[in-house]
């Protein structure tokens, strides 16, 4: 099949990887929560974890551009994020699903996926049949006209993940997005995620260590706003002789944990 192809999709790409940060901090509140985070992270599935209040989410909200940086380095597509950055372009090109995200009840599943559509400035043509794709993609087909207020809290959550989708992200940050999910729709996720990891770069954070070895190319694990390791889900479960808990992974996990929050109290 031939099919036409714009400008854009055959720019050559001057960046080497979608997501980078140098010494990055982020604050939330009076914490520095993203606090001197070394990045680099192109195209696959990057599982994020790490402890209740690491960071992750104060650094989703950096990389969704919705906080700015504080200081250090973030560059977004090739793009420096900074005061001066116009936000527009590169939003474009991002997809986020936040932890908690705001609808208007009474809104279908299709129109909430058009208007988020719209805010991310689509081609008007583009965007029934793109609502319809995302639809089908994470099982919403037979709810598409109801009402997002007649929802469970797992659908309502995979019309999160479309929404975030409808655009054909480059950069797809994911926060928490399998909570409330059954196991067959988590099953169902993890491979929608394997598939837009392909061709896009995808940060998706978790609590569950078991979707991050299922589903991701590479994890990365954050303590106190820093990098505590990054490897392929294999690197973490070698760690998992010396850690506790019910897999290699979650052994890992924990025993690097112990081992960076050992070296943090020996560094003070
Ligand atoms: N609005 C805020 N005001 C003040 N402090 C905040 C705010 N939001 C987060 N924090 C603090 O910043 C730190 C990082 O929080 P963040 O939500 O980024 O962590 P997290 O890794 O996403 O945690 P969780 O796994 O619980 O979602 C925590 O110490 C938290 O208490």
């Amino acid at each position: 099949m031939v099919r036409a192809v714009n400008a854009a999709e055959i720019a050559p790409t001057t960046y080497g990887a979608e997501i980078s940060a140098n010494r990055l901090m982020v604050r939330t509140g009076k914490r520095m929560a993203v606090n001197g985070l070394d990045l680099s992270l192109g195209k696959g599935v990057h599982g994020l974890l790490g402890p209740n209040g690491a960071g992750k989410t104060t650094m989703m909200r950096a990389l969704a551009t919705v906080l700015r940086p504080a200081g250090g380095e973030l560059m977004l597509l090739g793009q420096r994020i900074d005061s001066r950055t116009d936000m527009r372009q590169v939003r474009r090109d991002i997809g986020y699903l936040p932890q908690e995200f705001g609808f208007y009840p009474r809104f279908t599943v299709r129109e909430f996926v058009e208007y988020m559509a719209w805010l991310k400035e689509m081609p008007a043509r583009d965007v029934p049949g793109a609502v319809q794709r995302v639809v089908e993609r994470v099982g919403l087909a037979d709810r598409a006209d109801d009402r997002m207020k007649t929802l469970s809290g797992g659908m309502l959550r995979r019309a999160g993940i479309a929404q975030a989708i409808v655009n054909d992200p480059q950069i797809l940050l994911l926060d928490e997005p399998t909570v409330g999910l059954d196991p067959e729709q988590r099953l169902a996720f993890r491979a929608l995620l394997r598939d837009v990891g392909r061709d896009t770069c995808v940060l998706v954070s978790t609590h569950l260590v078991e979707d991050v070895v299922a589903a991701c190319t590479d994890v990365l694990l954050v303590d106190q706003g820093q990098m505590v390791f990054q490897g392929a889900p294999s690197d973490l479960e070698v760690w998992g002789a010396e850690g506790t808990g019910d897999s290699p992974a979650e052994r890992g996990y924990s025993a690097l944990l112990q081992r960076h929050r050992a070296q943090a109290g020996g560094a003070r």
